[in-house]
Parts: structure tokens; C-alpha cells; sequence
């Protein structure tokens, strides 16, 4: 199976596990990124089946609206029955790294205001410690030196993502070759930095289901 079909079928498979949990009147909680699409492509499908959605960047909002499924802003729906999106790398607890499309800040809020996270991923993304792939840290554009600063003395590489501004008009700095052994206190670390606004890191708000795409079919995992 080729990547861009694994992610087609854990697509799928969070379409069966939302069916079960959203009603007409629900909103679901709309990811980033190339899985989060195949989602939304399949969630189109049942767009009769509930109210609408929250998007956790423009460019999903977009993809919403495009299948015509009408997109909310999150301070007029509360508590989100379900919440799909991807990841950059996950862990045994369902600890991620994401934000490799630079949505972390909308999808964390919408992380947190949800009942149910259910993570999307191929196999490829699935690793014992999180950190292979860069964190990234988004900063609001004047703390970015100070933080980059700061973020040396904790032992990272931050490196500026050049030419890229976030939908919430701030910057992102990845940290390269920076193995994260306690998912936890390194996001609260990171966060404590005065001018950053969130960092990529989901230990503290974790996936509460993965659904992973493999060779042999999608599994279904929860935190170990
Ligand atoms: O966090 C994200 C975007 O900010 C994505 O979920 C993450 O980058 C995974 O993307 P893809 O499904 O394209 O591999």
C-alpha cells in the first residue's frame, strides 16, 4: 500500500468511529494537514449526519466549506463531542509531535476542548521517543530571537522556518536534533518561555484513541 493509501484507510476508519459518537446536532473538530484531508474528503460524505464543523486552520476551513459543511467559530459551539487530525510522530502513550504544518496553536485549542481526540496516522509516524522529527514552537514574530535564545540553553537547534507566518500571524521555530524523554515537562518548559504561544508538543492533552495505518490493515490503539 502506498502512504497516500494508508492514510485513505485510517481516513475511513475515523469516519466509523465518529459516526458512533456525533448526532444531527453535533460539531466535530476538523485537523491539518494531508491525513486530516483524506478525513475531511470521507467526512463529506455524512455531511447530512450532524451541524457542522470547527477547522483548525484556514486551509481546512476552506476544505470544509469546498464540501459545503458549514464551519463554526469555536467560541459559539463549547464542548466538541470529537476531534480527528494527525500527526508529525506519535508515541506508546499517544503522545504527539505536531505542527509540521504550522496549525499547532488552533489544533491544541481544539484538542483541549474536546471529548474525544482520535489521532490519524500511517505506520511511519509511530516512534518509541518522540524528537526525530523537528518540534516546532510557534512565537509571537518580536520574542523570536529571545526565544531562540533561550531555547539553546534547554539544548535545542531552533531553527527559523523562513518565509512562513501561521494563520494567528506569528513564526515558528523547529528544534532539530532534540530528543523530548519526558514529553510532559519539556511542554511545559517550552511554553513557560515569555513569547512563546504554544509548542507542538501534546503530552499534556494526548490522543485518546490512534488509529494507525498499516500493511496488514488500520489498529486501533489507546495510551499504553
Ligand atoms: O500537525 C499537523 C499540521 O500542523 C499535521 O497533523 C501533521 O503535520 C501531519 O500532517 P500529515 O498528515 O500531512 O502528515
Amino acid at each position: 500500500m502506498t502512504q497516500d493509501e494508508l492514510k485513505k484507510a485510517v481516513a475511513q476508519a475515523a469516519l466509523e468511529e465518529v459516526k458512533k459518537i456525533i448526532d444531527k446536532d453535533s460539531i466535530a473538530g476538523v485537523g491539518t494537514g494531508s491525513t486530516a484531508n483524506f478525513f475531511i474528503d470521507a467526512l463529506a460524505t455524512i455531511k447530512l449526519d450532524f451541524d457542522g464543523a470547527v477547522a483548525s486552520s484556514e486551509a481546512t476551513r476552506e476544505r470544509l466549506q469546498a464540501h459545503g459543511i458549514t464551519v463554526y467559530d469555536l467560541n459559539g459551539v463549547g464542548t466538541v463531542p470529537v476531534y480527528v487530525d494527525g500527526a508529525d510522530e506519535v508515541n506508546g502513550r499517544l503522545h504527539m509531535v505536531k505542527g509540521g504544518g504550522g496549525a499547532l496553536t488552533r489544533e491544541k485549542i481544539i484538542g483541549a476542548a474536546s471529548q474525544t481526540f482520535i489521532c490519524i496516522a500511517d505506520e511511519s509516524k509511530q516512534v518509541d521517543i518522540l524528537g526525530g522529527f523537528p518540534l516546532p514552537v510557534e512565537v509571537i514574530p518580536m520574542a523570536r530571537s529571545y526565544v531562540a535564545r533561550e531555547l539553546v540553553k534547554m539544548g535545542a537547534n531552533p531553527m527559523y522556518r523562513e518565509d512562513f507566518v501561521t494563520d494567528n500571524g506569528n513564526v515558528i521555530l523547529d528544534l532539530y536534533n532534540f530528543p523530548i524523554d519526558n514529553p510532559l515537562t519539556i511542554e511545559q518548559k517550552i511554553n513557560n518561555i515569555t513569547g512563546v504561544v504554544t509548542n507542538g508538543l501534546f503530552a499534556m492533552r494526548p490522543a485518546d484513541i490512534l488509529l494507525l495505518g498499516c500493511a496488514d490493515g488500520v489498529k486501533s490503539l489507546k495510551a499504553k
